[in-house]
């Protein structure tokens, strides 16, 4: 992937400098700083950003040209659940999900509640999206965006709004995934548990590799404000 995107209203910014990576591990964390780029260079893995120059593609498919096969691949969870949210009840929110999956609606509805159920949720099954706390809309995101069953997860600081219990569910829930799960987070215990790290600082990739010794530089680099 090489990719500077640039906005649209002023074609001078760059949001990540020329990047070439190739993310095949089960477990990617990318982690920097408030406006490093990492929620631009997760959006560019679903099209949600297109390169200004060179390519994104996943499985062979590019990221502008193949956009519904990307889609149908990649499952992006956004760090503002309600960015995701279309339905206005939370079962019918999941049950979305399961359309291409499952025809009948019987089946799907009861699909959508052991889901719901699986993370703990089902008691809000009926509930509207606008009535649940901040955790639970992220939780009942996650859920949504597992019910779709792409094979690779991009999410984007999933935790944030998750107290100590949901973010431990949060991580055990992510932790127990076949498919490749490739997330931003500003927890470095949640980082810590990647197989790869990504550093991110100005928009560059500065630090790429094993986690620990990933967050030991950042951590040093961040405290000595040698980071931006
Ligand atoms: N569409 C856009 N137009 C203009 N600037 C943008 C756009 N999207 C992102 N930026 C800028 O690019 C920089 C990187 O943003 P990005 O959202 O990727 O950061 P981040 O590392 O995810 O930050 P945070 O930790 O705060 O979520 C920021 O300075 C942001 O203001």
């Amino acid at each position: 992937m090489a990719a500077p995107p640039t906005t649209p209203g002023d074609p001078e910014t760059t949001l990540l400098h020329p990047t070439t990576l190739d993310l095949g591990e089960h477990r990617i964390a990318v982690i920097g700083s408030n406006g490093s780029g990492k929620s631009t260079l997760l959006r560019l893995l679903n099209g949600l950003h297109a390169p200004s120059a060179g390519t994104v593609s996943v499985r062979g498919n590019d990221t502008v040209r193949a956009l519904r096969q990307v889609r149908r691949d990649v499952g992006f969870l956004f760090t503002d659940p309600l960015s995701q949210l279309v339905m206005p009840v939370v079962v019918e929110d999941v049950e979305l999900s399961f359309k291409a999956t499952i025809k009948d609606r019987t089946a799907r509805r009861s699909a959508a509640l052991d889901a719901l159920d699986r993370l703990g949720l089902g008691h809000l099954a009926e509930h509207s999206i606008y009535d649940l706390s901040g955790g639970e809309r992220q939780l009942v995101a996650l859920c949504s965006v597992l019910a779709a069953g792409q094979r690779i997860l991009v999410a984007d600081e999933p935790t944030t709004l998750l107290d100590l219990r949901n973010n431990a569910l949060l991580q055990d829930t992510i932790a127990s995934l076949d498919q490749q799960v490739i997330y931003a987070t500003h927890d470095l215990g949640f980082a810590a548990a990647a197989e790869r790290l990504l550093v991110l600082d100005d928009a560059r990739i500065i630090y790429d590799g094993n986690p620990a010794a990933g967050i030991a530089a950042y951590r040093s680099l961040a405290l000595h404000g040698r980071i931006r």
